[in-house]
């Protein structure tokens, strides 16, 4: 296991280092490239991390080359609609911080409002600290971070909360980076009511919502996985199930795709086994036809699923 850097030793003689080695030991040239390749689009988001692994990395190299640093604050903020990467970029964040030695297990704990928060006087405390020395040596991931803050109640339970997180993004910050999660505007007015959470976080990630184009490679990319292909014609219908279903309520980018991509494949399946006498070969177990996009509720002006951001 790697030291926590600013514990590290400055080891006299230590005077030239060999850059491409330290990165790909500490895990950041995988990462980075793992990113690079199971991430479509985000390119803002891909450039932001690259530069605070980049940052790391030389920090890491500062220090054991004796040279002025300081603990660096690595607290963040992602910014975003649902659905845009920011949980699945969280995990990437934590590999990196991990492989540089900044969290010493490099887990990612990710908690709402409710997992902090009790619903009656003294709960909160515990419940907090609980989920505090569960992130211990890692990442917590706070989505929709406002939900801490309710302004109309005056005795909110959230309060106590911010206060404990507060002081241990402080007081801890060696072993803990917290990422702060959730919608641009409403984080905006947060911090702008929180300002002791505004001044700890060091990096702010803004997660841009995809466009069409992207959207459909995603769902490429996410049936490969899965072992399915669309015919081009199906690839058409993908086309316009996007489109409209960017109009519709809930739409929640990447994650509105994958569920899109999980009912097709009922429907696939149902299509394959409504003819329970014909002979199937890979071609058929592999393809997706128009028909299986087409038939979403989304074509009849519903919105497709439960309709629910988070199904
Ligand atoms: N750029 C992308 N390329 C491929 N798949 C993606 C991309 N962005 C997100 N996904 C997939 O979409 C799903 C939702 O992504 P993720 O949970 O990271 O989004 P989120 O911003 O954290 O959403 P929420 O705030 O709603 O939790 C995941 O299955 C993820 O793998």
């Amino acid at each position: 296991m790697l030291d926590v850097p600013h514990a590290m030793t400055t080891e006299p003689g230590e005077t030239s280092f060999d850059l491409r080695k330290e990165a790909e030991e500490a895990g950041i040239t995988g990462t980075l490239q793992q990113l690079e390749q199971e991430l479509i689009g985000l390119k803002p988001v891909k450039s932001r991390v690259r530069q605070i692994a980049s940052l790391l990395l030389i920090e890491r190299i500062r220090q054991r080359a004796g040279l002025a640093s300081s603990p660096p604050t690595l607290h963040m903020s992602f910014t975003g609609n649902p659905g845009t990467g920011k949980t699945t970029v969280a995990l990437r964040m934590a590999k990196i911080l991990h492989g540089l030695g900044f969290v010493r297990r490099g887990q990612v704990i990710s908690v709402t409002r409710d997992d902090l928060v009790g619903q009656y006087i003294g709960h909160t405390a515990p419940k907090t600290k609980e989920i505090l020395k569960k992130a211990m040596g890692g990442v917590l991931f706070i989505d929709e971070a406002y939900y801490l803050h309710r302004p109309d109640n005056e005795r909110d339970y959230g309060q106590e909360a911010i206060e404990i997180l507060l002081q241990v993004m402080e007081n801890q910050r060696e072993d803990l980076v917290v990422i702060l999660a959730g919608y641009g505007e409403r984080m905006t007015s947060f911090f702008a009511s929180n300002p002791g959470f505004r001044s700890r976080i060091a990096h702010h990630i803004d997660f841009p919502d995809y466009a069409e184009a992207e959207l459909l490679v995603i769902a490429e990319l996410m049936l490969k996985e899965r072992g399915y292909r669309l015919s081009a014609a199906a690839r058409e219908a993908f086309e316009k199930y996007i489109a409209l279903r960017r109009t519709q309520p809930f739409f929640s980018n990447a994650r509105s795709i994958r569920n899109a991509v999980d009912r097709i494949r009922l429907r696939q399946a149902d299509r394959l086994v409504s003819d329970l006498d014909r002979m199937l070969d890979i071609a058929d177990l592999e393809t997706i036809d128009p028909m299986d996009v087409l038939a979403s509720r989304v074509f009849s002006g519903g919105a497709d699923a439960q309709g629910s951001a988070k199904p």
